[in-house]
């Protein structure tokens, strides 16, 4: 598990996110419990973990929605929330959040002008998410998966530096998670940071670096090869439950000149 100075040391090698000795309680339960970790730039990071695991309090801490008891979130070298971070962090909830009686395009200019991005920004993200098709229909006549692409390229206005999806291809079938998986590449290359969430361990290959977390603790925080080098598997689904048989985590983070791309 990552430490006080391994995350200091994220700090140091440039990382986009530092999370020290979070402890979140949502309600009276203790929902994360002393977490640490950093995020490194311009890489695809998958936090993956049971339902209920805390990824989605994990993220809102990030983007600082979520009421901390104690810790720190550093976001591109300032407190998570910071009102500068505005722009250059992007975050796509569970729920598609667009407005149904209006066009995609309509609901992308709206989005836009509330962020003061470019006004050449709207047809940047809807050809990147490839909604060209669809840009002059209401948002309430799409599919599921149209809906959710609307809100990824609403988070891709203003060209955010860091971008935080909350299980983003939860319900697309599986040619269009693949071309999303393709996209996120597409932006990590471009050197975008992005913090992927899941709870499908297939798409926990697509990723540069693996957060897994169960019960509010990271039970791993490494490459994919790394994780399944040390429990001694091919698939992550069998690592994730050989951690958790084992119980007590030994996998320390890698450094990030070890994360192959
Ligand atoms: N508004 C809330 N009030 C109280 N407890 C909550 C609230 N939202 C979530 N929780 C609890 O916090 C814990 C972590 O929830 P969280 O949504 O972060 O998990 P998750 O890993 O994102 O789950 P999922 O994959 O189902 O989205 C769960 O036990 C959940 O019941």
């Amino acid at each position: 598990m990552m430490n006080k100075s391994d995350a200091a040391s994220g700090a140091a090698s440039g990382a986009a996110v530092i999370v020290e000795q979070l402890h979140v309680k949502r309600g009276r339960v203790p929902v994360l419990d002393d977490l640490s970790l950093a995020v490194p730039r311009g890489r695809i990071v998958g936090l993956l973990g049971p339902s209920g695991s805390g990824k989605t309090t994990l993220m809102r801490a990030i983007v600082g929605v979520q009421v901390v008891q104690s810790g720190t979130i550093e976001v591109l070298g300032v407190p998570a929330g910071t009102r500068a971070l505005r722009k250059r962090v992007g975050y796509v909830t569970q729920q598609a959040s667009v407005y149904d009686d209006l066009t995609v395009r309509q609901n992308l200019a709206y989005f836009r002008r509330i962020l003061g991005a470019p006004a050449s920004d709207v047809d940047r993200v809807i050809e990147r998410t490839d909604l060209g098709s669809v840009a002059a229909r209401l948002a309430g006549s799409l599919s599921g998966g149209q809906r959710s692409r609307v809100s990824l390229a609403a988070a891709l206005l203003g060209t955010p530096e860091v971008l935080v999806l909350d299980e983003p291809t939860v319900g697309l079938d599986p040619v269009l998670r693949v071309e999303l998986w393709g996209l996120f590449r597409s932006l990590a290359d471009d050197g975008t940071t992005l913090l992927v969430s899941s709870h499908v361990m297939d798409e926990a290959k697509r990723c540069d670096r693996l957060l897994l977390m169960r019960d509010g603790a990271l039970l791993a925080d490494d490459t994919v090869r790394g994780v399944l080098e040390v429990t001694g598997t091919d698939d992550v689904e069998q690592a994730f439950l050989r951690l958790i048989e084992r119980g007590e985590p030994d996998l320390r983070p890698r450094l990030e000149t070890e994360a192959p791309r």
